[in-house]
């Protein structure tokens, strides 16, 4: 089901919290809200759920104008990072709530019910988990029950706001690669808000960047990493505004790092002092401490063979500059 958000706007008192947002969600795709803290993603995406009303503008979803539709008739999914399951309830009690609470004449019957449950549980790998109750389950496990659960009324939609935002590291990484393997089995149109770069940009088919209530940019991941189309967008994908004003920040790995020799010409140039490197085989993370003081730490990343071959320890200075020509490959991701 495709979404069509026309000239949302929001305010809260005196605080405008969206200004005017367009965007077009094509239906079946996958697409992440990323922006920082109280930038108007969860605004956005509780508007387009019925959860809060705009001031102005319409929500239309598959060509049907639903800004005066109820959150109930409007078929949507919710996951939240906070949205506990019923504690009294089993896995499979759970699961099948939105189902067994339905008007007479739309309920399943209890056969279909269970059986829905069965393939729902399965779908998540959780099948095995159906007896227990949540306080008996992982943080990970509530969240894929909790999805679920989402699935179980077959939503037109689905919105995740921050799912794996309470879950350590790891799990989260598992989780979003499995979420994005889920959605290419289901393709329900789904939208999922997260202040995590790297989430968004591996699991998002298209990546929506927010700022202050305005979108920045909407794009593919590699075209928002690639052609950021804002100041705001380099920085926040983890760029330093490295050579002087009026340029484009740049990522870590658009940045060169050189060993600080006795008359090395530092023009253009920043010097720095290495603070950390972290091996990430085949890639090094470096924290890079500007001596001039005139940027936060700057992060910049090697191939690990660049990196041994420059023989650099934590401590050595060296000079930060811009990778030449720019656009140079960019070692892999570890
Ligand atoms: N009910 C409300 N009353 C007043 N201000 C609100 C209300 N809800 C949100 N805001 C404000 O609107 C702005 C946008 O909030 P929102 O929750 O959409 O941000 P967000 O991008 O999802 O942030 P986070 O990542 O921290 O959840 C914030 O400045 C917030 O303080």
């Amino acid at each position: 089901m495709s979404i069509n958000v026309q000239n949302i706007s929001k305010h809260f008192g005196a605080f405008h919290a969206l200004d005017n947002i367009r965007l077009d969600i094509q239906s079946g795709e996958l697409l992440a809200l990323l922006g920082p803290s109280g930038c108007g993603k969860t605004t956005l995406l509780r508007i387009i759920a019925g959860l809060e009303t705009a001031d102005a503008g319409q929500i239309v979803i598959s060509g049907e104008d639903s800004t005066h539709v109820h959150v109930r008739e409007r078929n949507v999914g919710f996951v939240f990072q906070h949205y506990a399951l019923f504690r009294h309830m089993t896995v499979a009690e759970n699961v099948a709530f939105g189902l067994r609470v339905k008007p007479r004449g739309e309920r399943p019957s209890d056969k279909q019910i269970q059986a829905k449950v069965f393939e729902l549980l399965k779908l998540v790998q959780l099948d095995w988990l159906a007896d227990r109750y949540p306080a008996q389950l992982s943080g990970g496990q509530r969240q894929r029950i909790a999805l679920a659960r989402a699935l179980a009324v077959e939503p037109k939609v689905l919105l995740l706001d921050e799912p794996f935002g309470a879950l350590d590291a790891q799990v989260r990484k598992e989780l979003r690669r499995w979420l994005r393997r889920l959605h290419d089995e289901l393709h329900v149109t789904s939208i999922f808000v997260t202040h995590d770069q790297e989430e968004a940009l591996e699991v998002a088919d298209r990546v929506v960047l927010m700022n202050r209530g305005r979108i920045e940019q909407v794009g593919s991941p590699r075209e928002v990493w690639e052609h950021p189309a804002t100041p705001f967008v380099a920085r926040f994908l983890g760029g330093v505004p490295l050579v002087g004003d009026g340029t484009r920040p740049l990522r870590p790995h658009e940045l060169e790092v050189q060993r600080l020799l006795p008359g090395t010409d530092t023009r253009g140039a920043v010097v720095a002092t290495l603070r950390r490197a972290l091996v990430l085989d085949p890639v090094v993370r470096l924290e890079l401490e500007p001596e001039s003081g005139a940027h936060d730490l700057i992060e910049a990343r090697l191939g690990t063979a660049q990196f041994h071959s420059l023989g650099l320890r934590e401590g050595d200075a060296v000079l930060v500059s811009p990778r030449s020509p720019l656009g140079a490959p960019e070692p892999a991701l570890a």
